[in-house]
């Protein structure tokens, strides 16, 4: 049922007084148009400036330079919108060497770039012969034991901070990574099962996008203490309500673990070599409605990421709607998962920012909050010494490049799955 103007406005009267908002009035304001979506977008905008006030740094929107690792494109999954994964034969690897990450690494260090991300499929070995034996080969367990080697790496000959967004974890993993990473991600996506269990539907066929399982990582990686990143993907099938649906599920864990350090609202882009070639993009009006309405339910100390380089020429929407970070941007390397949308150059991303009348500011791959707060447990000791080599004293980032670090087991190894354990 489409949401009727007076449900609208009373939705909109409630957010602006700073009331709770309760499932029918997001769903209502997901809605919103004309002169009630700029309502809706003014309140957001408002909501995120009181955060970033609070925050000490007003009028400030972030990003962070990075390059992109694509671990491996093989995965267990078969997600209709994903042109990331593919098959073997396709590949000259079923893996990137780890003198090519470390070549990826140097060459992001030497640009200034202080985060590492670990994009991968999920656990590809359970699917591809050729993955099993290429980990086989040289002495890894698991596709998550050989990104942990990774990361050790990567801390150790450049200085950059890995940021692993390997997929679905189970609670051992997350705490086995926590001391190689100071934050991880995984989007939540979509709550909507009907979407995974149904023929058809984007998430048929993947069993690492069972919504339930999705929502138990989120849960386990607060109860890790990983400072972590989700977010939901727009356009994908869901309706409104599902959408709104998907952001309670995310404030909910939020407010259990308080360890959602962002949010990103991702737009749908139709890939031409996937199933879902033929649907329409999401909507940009959508997007920015979703993000205000996430602003709103989650609050002015939330952090709210739009991707720049899906929005088209739509800054200044998505920074009226409330965002307050652009997340990761590369001088380096291509987005591999929108591989036809290129970055945008940092310098013009500032420009654009200005118009808006925000100041463009680098951040780490683990927000200032968490810096901060790392002695409550936020922030692995073995990763101390990395992070306050990059950190200022706001905890955003120091304009410098990152130096190779020893990173070094601080207990004895007692096995695999543990906490401080080396591999
Ligand atoms: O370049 C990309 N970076 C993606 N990132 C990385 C992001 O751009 C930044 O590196 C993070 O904001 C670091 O905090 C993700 C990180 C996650 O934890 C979860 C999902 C994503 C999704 C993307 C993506 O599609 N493309
Ligand atoms: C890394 C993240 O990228 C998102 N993702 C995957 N494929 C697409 C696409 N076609 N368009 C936009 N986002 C996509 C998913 O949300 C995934 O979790
Ligand atoms: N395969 C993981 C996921 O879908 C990582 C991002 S998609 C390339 O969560
Ligand atoms: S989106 Fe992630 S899980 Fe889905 S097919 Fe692509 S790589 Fe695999």
């Amino acid at each position: 049922m489409e949401p009727v103007p007076a449900s609208i406005q009373r939705a909109l009267r409630r957010a602006a007084g700073g009331e709770t908002i309760d499932v029918d009035d997001a769903i209502a304001l997901l809605g919103a148009d004309g002169e009630q979506f700029d309502e809706l977008l003014a309140i957001a905008g408002g909501v995120r400036d009181a955060g970033l006030r609070e925050a000490g740094r007003p009028g400030v929107v972030t990003y962070s330079r990075k390059v992109f690792i694509p671990l491996t494109r093989l995965c267990q999954d078969r997600c209709h919108y994903c042109t990331f994964a593919t098959v073997p034969h396709r590949l000259p690897s079923a893996y990137l060497e780890l003198d090519e990450v470390l070549e990826i690494a140097r060459q992001g260090a030497a640009q200034g770039c202080k985060e590492a991300l670990f994009t991968l499929g999920d656990r590809p070995e359970a699917r591809w012969p050729a993955a099993r034996q290429w980990l086989d080969e040289r002495g890894y367990e698991s596709t998550l034991d050989y990104v942990r080697a990774c990361a050790v790496a990567v801390l150790t000959e450049t200085g950059l901070l890995p940021h692993l967004n390997p997929g679905v974890m189970t609670f051992d993993e997350l705490q086995w990574l926590k001391p190689v990473s100071p934050s991880m991600g995984m989007m939540l996506e979509t709550t909507a099962t009907r979407l995974w269990s149904e023929k058809g539907g984007p998430h048929y066929g993947s069993p690492d996008k069972e919504p339930a399982v999705r929502l138990r990582v989120l849960d386990d990686a607060g109860r890790a203490g990983v400072p972590f990143t989700t977010g939901i993907l727009i356009g994908i099938g869901e309706n409104i309500a599902e959408r709104a649906d998907s952001l309670f599920a995310i404030r909910r864990t939020a407010q259990e673990y308080g360890h959602i350090q962002e949010v990103i609202i991702q737009n749908f882009r139709a890939k031409p070599d996937t199933a879902m070639r033929g649907m329409p993009d999401a909507e940009l009006r959508e997007l920015a409605a979703t993000v205000a309405v996430a602003r709103i339910l989650m609050g002015p100390r939330a952090r709210i990421q739009a991707p720049p380089n899906l929005i088209d020429q739509e800054f200044p929407l998505l920074l009226r709607a409330g965002i307050d970070d652009w997340g990761g941007v590369s001088p380096v390397t291509p987005d591999h998962v929108n591989p036809e949308r290129p970055w945008p150059q940092i310098d013009n991303l500032r420009e654009l920012s200005a118009r808006s009348g925000f100041e463009l500011r680098e951040r780490l791959t683990i927000y200032p909050e968490y810096v901060r707060r790392a002695d409550e447990g936020w922030l692995d000791p073995h990763l101390s010494a990395h992070v306050t080599a990059l950190s200022g004293p706001d905890g955003l980032a120091l304009e410098i490049s990152p130096d190779p670090r020893p990173w070094r087991a601080l207990l004895p190894v007692s096995g695999q799955a543990t906490v401080y354990g080396d591999h």
